[in-house]
């Protein structure tokens, strides 16, 4: 396989909460007082969703914020990190749990627009008149939408503040979980997809079901202004641990996921516990 490069962007940053529950609703106000902070200097904002355990937890506790309705939710844009390669509905896509954690009400009663949510294709999808039935024709249908909002004015940068990279916004927050074996979105340690080029890559043979997914690359991920790694349990503790040391990318995929401005570790103490 290609190996991965070593990660750019910013160094990381480790916030430890006391247990699961603090974790999620500290990274929710976080995420909340962050658009917000967005929104006082540029339009739209692009955030990225993850799945996983702590990050639908974290979507569920944004839900139930007073601090939801301070966001103008009709210049936010949604994308998702990865997704499990299943129907449209199916409740172990990312998207169907995202929906009904968070997503959902945010386009019934707070004015996000359904054109902003931007899930990776199901399979048996149709897109531009052609079904969806391979990882690979989800991921380049994906790219194409993520090259449709790259280079807009809010693609406009802090000097120095440039990545080379593929054709995608600049995601202002993007949200990673984090696998006991230290994969984030769907890269996992060894996997030929760490080496992908281009903005997503069709996955076949993930170790965790299912099989088939579809991720961002790294490439993708290195053009966001701020990654947050959220991550909660003593399964946990042992790569993140590593990542934050700089394990080799290979080995620890989320060593890789930096952010050009922030690169935010957000942890329970679980998870925190090995970490020196
Ligand atoms: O399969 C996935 O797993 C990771 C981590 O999940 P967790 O339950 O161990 O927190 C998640 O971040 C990723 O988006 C998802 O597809």
């Amino acid at each position: 396989m290609t190996a991965a490069a070593a990660p750019g962007g910013a160094a990381p940053l480790a916030v430890v909460h006391p247990g699961p529950e603090v974790l999620a609703q500290a990274a929710a106000a976080r995420l909340l007082l962050r658009v917000l902070d967005v929104q006082s200097v540029r339009a739209p904002v692009h955030l990225v969703l993850t799945g996983g355990t702590v990050g639908i937890r974290t979507l569920a506790a944004v839900a139930d914020s007073p601090l939801r309705d301070a966001v103008d939710w009709t210049q936010v844009h949604l994308w998702w990190g990865d997704e499990r390669f299943l129907a449209d509905g199916d409740p172990d896509r990312n998207e169907t749990q995202a929906r009904d954690a968070l997503v959902g009400s945010l386009v019934a009663r707070s004015g996000l627009p359904e054109a902003h949510v931007h899930a990776m294709p199901a399979l048996g999808a149709v897109v531009d008149g052609r079904s969806v039935d391979t990882p690979e024709e989800s991921a380049a249908a994906y790219a194409a939408e993520l090259a449709r909002h790259a280079g807009g004015p809010d693609d406009a940068g802090e000097p120095g503040d440039a990545p080379d990279g593929p054709p995608v916004p600049r995601f202002d927050v993007l949200l990673l979980g984090m696998g006991p074996d230290g994969h984030v979105a769907s890269l996992f340690p060894g996997h030929v997809a760490l080496g992908a080029t281009g903005a997503t890559v069709g996955v076949h043979g993930s170790p965790k079901p299912p099989p088939e997914r579809v991720s961002l690359t790294f490439g993708a991920i290195g053009r966001a202004r701020e990654v947050w790694v959220v991550a909660a349990g003593a399964e946990k503790s042992g790569p993140a641990a590593a990542a934050l040391a700089g394990a080799p990318v290979t080995e620890v995929p989320a060593a890789g996921a930096r952010g050009t401005a922030r690169t935010l570790w957000l942890l329970d103490a679980a998870a925190a516990s090995t970490a020196g």
